[in-house]
């Protein structure tokens, strides 16, 4: 490993959020004035140190959103506890033109920076800067630098495409830079083409060659997934400051994570020894208003604020968080502004995980209804990717509530035609007094017609006068195409109705289940009527 220098060790990384620029720069991103003003608030609340709003030559709207960034978000603290607001950046390339714009959008802020730039790579000289010599670009951005000197003494100067600059150029162009007056020595890979232990030690040797006084910074693109490793191993070899955007996003594959890099400093401060200022319990927030006014989506497993990113689904993890969320935990939800510790109940869920669940919905059941209505809930979940609360409340109430010693069983079911062959059922119902099996076969109108007459026919010998359904109901107890089924029916026997309800994912098998615990209800309550006129009360 390089070595690491102790340059400004223990001080906090300054953030510099160029969301709303290099962010911004994302195919199908455009964020009108009011977008970028509410977002550079929300990075106001979160405590960035810089906010780079915008590049304002690129248009008139852009310039008006810096401007008023500038005369509101950079004017007067938001995030609690700060004692100045955030330092307002804009781009510009070294031209005169970009440059006044850039001066005049910053001026309202109490403090604003320009942001100059320009490329020092062998290709981007050539086919940026019409094959520009070294000697050229040097002075252009000295040109540039000096240029903005003149409307703020908080100049930042970027070498585009640093980590493909041959290297003694690059140390060159850092020194006519700082010569210059630049106050923040940006390094950019602005393709995401840098190695992690390369990338520190240039980042190491430019910290001890321009000095303490001269910040130096890191701009990562994530072309190869590295943008916050090489961000960190710039910091650990002196980098003051990283750029960076929300949820990642900017040119191509994106910029450096805000949020990834704030809670890799923020929970490994044991081995990196730097903080950040930004006040992570904002993270969520920020995310979510980016994701909605970009339109960008962010990933389920997407590090700190996907979906996932504190979801445990798997039995064994489950049983671990339940009782220490350290078990497979290393930042807090809570930290990061963010729903608590999220347990999903699906197919690699067990007891422990289930019957917390339901025990946090307010069920109190018995070992043996718990055990039932897990049974219940593992055949679901074989089907149901996500067994939410809805799902579970349909299960509990169709396996436990709506439970009562069964006469019959449904033990299986096949259905089979559609708009041309005549829908077929067979079913196979074991009856529970002696176990015995009994299937049956029938054609119907629909599928679920067809499996109510074979079930009919199957349960003939031992239910009365022939069973009518009368009533047939159906709601989707939740959302999406694998919803659950909820299924209530009346069936009609011996001039009595009785009402039977079941649940699947399956709406046919929820229509025989729910038909088959209608005829459960008229044998059981045939019986109590039977007892009841047997009962000695009743004798003369
Ligand atoms: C890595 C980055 O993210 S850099 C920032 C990239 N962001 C953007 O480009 C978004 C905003 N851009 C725009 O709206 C436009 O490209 C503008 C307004 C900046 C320029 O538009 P145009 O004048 O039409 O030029 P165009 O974009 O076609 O070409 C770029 C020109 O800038 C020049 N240029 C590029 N970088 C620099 C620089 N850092 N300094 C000086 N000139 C530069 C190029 O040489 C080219 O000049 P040319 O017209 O003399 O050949
Ligand atoms: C302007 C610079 C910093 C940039 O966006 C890049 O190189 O990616």
């Amino acid at each position: 490993m390089s070595e690491q220098t102790t340059h400004a060790t223990g001080a906090p990384v300054r953030i510099f959020d160029t969301t709303l620029r290099d962010g911004e720069q994302a195919p199908g991103i455009s964020l009108d004035v009011k977008e970028k003003l509410e977002i550079a608030e929300q990075l106001g609340r979160l405590g960035v140190d810089i906010i780079e709003g915008g590049f304002p030559i690129t248009s008139q709207g852009d310039f008006d959103a810096v401007k008023a960034i500038a005369e509101t978000v950079g004017a007067q603290p938001l995030a609690q506890g700060a004692d100045q607001p955030p330092v307002i950046a804009a781009l510009a390339r070294c031209h005169p033109d970009d440059i006044k714009r850039a001066a005049d959008a910053v001026g309202p802020a109490q403090h604003g920076r320009i942001h100059v730039f320009l490329s020092t790579s062998e290709i981007h000289r050539h086919v940026l800067h019409h094959g520009a010599s070294e000697d050229e670009i040097v002075a252009q951005a000295v040109e540039g630098i000096q240029r903005a000197r003149e409307f703020t003494d908080d100049v930042e100067f970027s070498p585009q495409d640093a980590t493909r600059t041959d290297d003694e150029f690059l140390k060159r162009i850092v020194d006519a830079a700082v010569e210059a007056g630049a106050t923040t020595v940006n390094i950019p890979d602005t393709v995401g083409y840098a190695i992690p232990h390369d990338f520190g030690a240039t980042i190491g040797d430019i910290v001890r060659r321009v000095g303490p006084e001269v910040a130096v910074s890191v701009h990562c693109h994530n072309d190869l997934g590295l943008a916050v490793a090489n961000s960190i191993e710039a910091v650990r070899h002196g980098a003051t400051q990283v750029e960076v955007a929300v949820n990642g996003i900017g040119e191509r594959a994106g910029n450096c994570s805000l949020e990834e890099v704030v809670m890799a400093l923020a929970t490994r401060e044991d081995v990196l020894g730097r903080r950040s200022r930004v006040r992570t319990r904002e993270i969520g927030r920020a995310s979510r208003l980016v994701s909605t006014l970009t339109g960008y989506p962010v990933q389920f497993n997407k590090a700190v604020v996907g979906k996932n990113a504190f979801a445990h689904e798997s039995g064994i993890h489950q049983h671990g968080v339940l009782q220490d969320r350290l078990t497979y935990e290393i930042m807090s939800a809570e930290d990061v502004g963010l729903e608590g510790r999220q347990i999903v109940l699906g197919k690699h869920s067990g007891r422990h995980a289930f019957s917390a669940q339901l025990e946090e919905m307010g069920y109190d059941l018995t070992a043996e209804e718990t055990k039932r209505a897990f049974e219940r809930f593992k055949e679901l979940a074989d089907k149901k990717v996500e067994v939410t609360d809805a799902d579970l409340e349909a299960l509990v109430a169709d396996e436990v509530f709506a439970y009562t010693e069964e006469a019959f069983e449904l033990d299986r079911l096949e259905v089979t035609g559609g708009t041309v062959s005549q829908p077929e059922a067979t079913v196979v119902v074991r009856r529970t007094a002696d176990a015995s099996i009994h299937e049956e076969t029938a054609t119907g109108d629909g599928m679920v017609d067809a499996a109510c007459g074979a079930i009919r026919q199957a349960v003939r010998p031992w239910v009365g006068a022939t069973p009518t359904l009368v009533n047939f109901n159906v709601a989707a107890v939740t959302k999406g195409i694998d919803a659950l089924g909820d299924v209530t029916v009346q069936v009609e026997v011996d001039d009595q109705r009785y009402t039977g309800r079941a649940v699947s994912t399956d709406v046919v098998e929820a229509s025989a289940r729910a038909f088959l615990a209608a005829l459960n209800k008229s044998m059981r309550l045939q019986r109590a009527r039977d007892d009841a006129a047997r009962s000695p009360m009743d004798t003369p």
